[in-house]
Order: structure tokens, then sequence, then C-alpha cells
């Protein structure tokens, strides 16, 4: 039995080697560099800025070059031009790859904005950005900073920990904007049940094994159960969000929750009936979940970033403060759109943070279509293709001195490749909530800096540098901060 376990596992690996063979015959000009080390380093939890340096020296300074993480092998690009080259191919030429059932990230995004494609694609993101457009005065989320000082009240001066509280304000945020709904994760230090089963799902999904493995998510497990059961509960709670929203427009009766907002989810339900556009609840329910996923983390973990360097480096948060009384006062008050345009220093600092560390540090496969050129490279049909976007944002070419900390080069007006920032990525697939995201995250800063300074812990492990988890969508770890309220 064992003899006979043991041939078939030898068999199923030569069929598959011979499988990658095949498409790297086609490929053979471009260089294939093992992901071995990277896959060792993920598994030893290593800090994602060392999993991109080894990545860096793997790679042995090639810009495009094929590596095989997990059950797929990949062209990977490192150069702007190149990125270029991919990411302004037309959403039909240059696809996303369609996970399937049973694969983790099917299992809990469905087919929402990052993941669909063609018709189904193109309705919904039609859909979606006058919505986007719509919601980007910044009262909603100065009446929630507003909510997030009574939270830091409680907390002042001693350490708490800034991406957890970030986690929060984001989380009231995108409820607020994708449908409406209070959280109340700044009400107490209680988390929300229905945010406990979302952590617990989000954890599930970014697992580094079930990356390199995806069988795992098939075996019969207790986990596994447990996850089913956890989509379930959350799926509920959001079809019975969709359902009540489907009634209210339907009957015409009191639809904006958000103190007269029109949420993302409203305006799409209500665009869709104008236009006679048939939205599916399912297809809502995964658009509602890729919002609520996309929109929250990366926007906490670049405002972490933001509130790390400043407490690191006070006289750059006593230059952004000055920055913020000469627009605004000295009074915490929401800004305005246009006080926001002024606020040339704290963009830059946003700027900074999103270079520095890029929330999704990588793009997801997108499989070509159409044979295309990268460069002077014949990539042919078939082949899987994604950016590391960490690469672009830290390449000495571009960026001097990339591993340190300077938001002043954001305002020299040096002139650099259009394609060397792109932490929201570029072209047809870029970022829906780019503008948003960028909007709530001057509100925060400005904000906090009116009504408190803060500084890194004596004791802080993040004192020279910060700590990063091993995961792709990046996360700070153990980052205290003690907040003090001015005067
Ligand atoms: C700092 C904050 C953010 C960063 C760094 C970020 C980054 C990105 C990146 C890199 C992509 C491309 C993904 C890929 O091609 O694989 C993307 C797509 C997307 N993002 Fe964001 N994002 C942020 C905030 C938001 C917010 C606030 C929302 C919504 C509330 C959002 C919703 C989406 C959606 C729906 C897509 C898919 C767009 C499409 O394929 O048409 N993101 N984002």
């Amino acid at each position: 039995m064992f003899a006979l376990v043991f041939f078939a596992i030898i068999f199923v690996a030569i069929l598959y080697f011979l499988k990658f063979n095949k498409s790297s015959r086609e490929l053979e000009h471009i260089p294939y560099v093992s992901a071995l080390p990277v896959i060792w380093a993920l598994f030893r939890n290593k800090p994602h800025d060392e999993i991109q340096d080894i990545v860096r020296k793997s790679s042995k300074g090639h810009d495009i070059y094929l590596s095989k993480l997990g059950p797929y092998v990949s062209l990977n690009i490192a150069s702007p031009e190149y990125a270029k080259d991919l990411l302004m191919k037309s959403e039909d030429i240059a696809p996303k790859f369609e996970y399937r059932p049973g694969n983790v990230l099917y299992d809990f995004f469905g087919n929402g904005m990052v993941f669909s494609n063609g018709d189904k694609w193109r309705t919904y993101r039609n859909l979606a950005n006058p919505a986007f457009n719509l919601a980007l005065s910044p009262e909603m989320v100065g009446e929630t900073t507003m909510d997030l000082f009574s939270f830091i009240q409680q907390n002042l001066n001693r350490p708490i920990d800034i991406f957890e509280v970030m986690q929060r304000t984001t989380i009231e945020v995108l409820g607020k904007l994708a449908f409406g709904y209070k959280f109340g994760c700044l009400e107490s230090e209680e988390t929300p049940h229905i945010i406990n089963i979302y952590k617990f799902i989000i954890s599930t999904v970014e697992s580094v094994y079930r990356i390199v493995f995806p069988w795992i998510s098939n075996l019969p497990t207790e986990h596994n159960k447990k996850f089913h059961r956890a989509i379930k509960e959350f799926d509920e709670f959001i079809f019975d969000i969709i359902e009540t929203k489907r009634n209210k427009i339907k009957n015409n009766s009191e639809k904006y929750t958000n103190n007269g907002r029109v949420d993302l989810l409203t305006s799409m339900l209500e665009l869709s009936e104008r236009e006679g556009i048939h939205t599916d609840t399912k297809q809502l329910r995964d658009e509602m979940v890729i919002f609520f996923v996309a929109g929250h983390d990366t926007t906490s973990m670049s405002l972490s970033t933001s509130f790390y360097y400043l407490a690191k480096y006070p006289e750059m948060q006593e230059k952004a403060r000055a920055e913020v009384i000469s627009i605004l006062g000295n009074e915490p008050v929401i800004p305005t759109s246009d006080q926001l345009k002024e606020m040339k220093y704290i963009n830059a600092i946003i700027k900074e943070s999103l270079r520095m560390f890029p929330p999704a540090s990588g793009l997801s496969f997108r499989t070509l279509e159409e044979q295309i050129k990268i460069g002077s490279h014949v990539i042919p049909k078939k082949t899987l293709c994604t950016v590391n976007i960490w690469q672009l944002l830290h390449d000495p070419e571009n960026w001097e001195n990339p591993s340190q900390y300077n938001p002043e080069r954001f305002l020299n007006n040096k002139k650099r490749h259009p394609f060397s920032w792109i932490p929201f990525s570029s072209g047809p697939r870029n970022c829906i909530g780019q503008n948003f995201s960028l909007m709530e995250q001057r509100v925060i800063l400005s904000m906090m800096l009116l009504k408190y300074n803060w500084t890194l812990p004596k004791n802080s492990i993040n004192k020279d540098k910060l700590m990063l988890e091993a995961q792709f969508l990046l996360r700070p770890v153990d980052l205290k901060l003690i907040f003090t309220e001015r005067n």
C-alpha cells in the first residue's frame, strides 16, 4: 500500500513537472527563479521586508522572471516600464485569473470585483464608479474621526495598538460607506461578534500554507468546517442588509440611514433600477465583501505607517501639525475638500507611507488571453502574470535611498516614470477606492494632529524599524503608540 501511494505521488510530481516544462519551453528566453527561499521564509514567518529582500536577491536583478509559488507558475514583473506594458492592456486581453470553488479565495470573495472579468466586471464597476464619486466628501469620515477621539480619550497616556485602532476606525468608515451600517467598533473596547467572525475568515484566507498547498482547504478538518460555518454567518449578515435595502428602495422608505447620505449599496441598487440592469443578490454580496476587505485593512496599514513615522520623527510631526494649523486653525474641525487639497505635506506623508509599505505588496494574477509584448519579450497566451508592487516602490533607480522614509521626495517635483508609484495599481483594473482612501487618510491624519501628540513607548519593538508580519497584505507587528491630548 505504502509503495503504491509513493509511486502515485512520484507519477503526479512527474506530470506536474512536465506540465511546467511545457509552458517554460515557450518562455525559455525568460529567466526562471526558484521561489523556494521565499516559501521557506514565509513558513518561518519572516517579516515581509526580509521576504522582499530575499525576492530581490534570488531574482538577481532580473525585472522579469518566472517562478512557481504553490501550484502556480507565474511571470513576475518588477520594473515600471514592464508593469505599464501589462497593466495598460485591456481588461479582456489581460483578465484576472479566476479561482474555483474549494479555493479559499473563491469561497469567501466569490466573483467580487477584484476577481471578476468580462461583462460581470464591467456591469458592477460601472454601477460602483458613480457611487464612489458621490462618497468623496469628507463629512462622514470626519464624524467617524470624532468617534475615534472618544475612543482614544479612554486610552490616553498609555500604549495602544495603533493598527488595531485604525482597523476599528476604517471598519466604521467602511460600514457606513458600503451599506450605511454602524458596527460600533469605536463605542467600546469589545469587538463586535461579526467582526470576530470576519477576522477568523480572513486569517484563514491569508494563510501561507493555503497559498502554497491550496488542497489543504478541501480536507475534512475542524478548521475547514469552522471556516465554512463562519462564511455562512457572515453571508447571512450581508444578505440581510441587501434585502433590507432592496425593500426600502421598493417602498421608498428611509433608505438613507447614514445621516441622509447615500451608501454604495443603495446607490448601486438605485442606478441599476433606473438603467434597468438586473442585479443579482449573490453578486452584490460578493461586491460588498470585496469593498469591505479591500477597503479597510489596506487603509489601516497606510495610516499606521504614517502614525509610526510621525512618532519616530517628532520634527516631522511638528511640521505636519503646523501645516494643518495653518489651514484649519488650532481646534479639531472636519476639513472641507478644498482644505484637504491645500495639505501638501500631509499628502506627501501619505504617499511616502504607501511607497515605504504598500499595503498590497503584489497584484493578483492575470491570465493572458492573447500573446503580448512586455518590453522586447514576447509573452505567449495563457501565461499567468503578476506585478511586484513592493519592488517597484523600492527600486533604487527611481527612488534614492529607498529604505529611508522621506516625504520630501514627493515635494521636489522630480520627474519619475508614471508607473514607479502604483500602490493602487494602474490601468483599467486600478483600485476603485483610491480617491476615497486618500481622502479618508487626509481627514483622519489632519484631525488627529490637531487633537493629539503621539510618541513611541520607550521599550517599543519597533523603535529602530517597523516590524512587519509575513503576509502579502502588509500588517505591522505589535505597533503601540502613546497619545496625549494637546493643550
Ligand atoms: C490604502 C488603501 C488601498 C490600497 C493600497 C489599495 C490597493 C489596491 C490594489 C493594488 C488594487 C489592484 C488589485 C489587483 O489588481 O490585484 C486594488 C483594487 C481594488 N480595490 Fe483597493 N486599495 C485601497 C483601498 C481601497 C478602498 C477604500 C476600497 C473600497 C472601499 C478598495 C476597493 C478595491 C476594489 C473593488 C478593487 C478591484 C478593482 C477592479 O478590479 O476593478 N480599495 N486596490
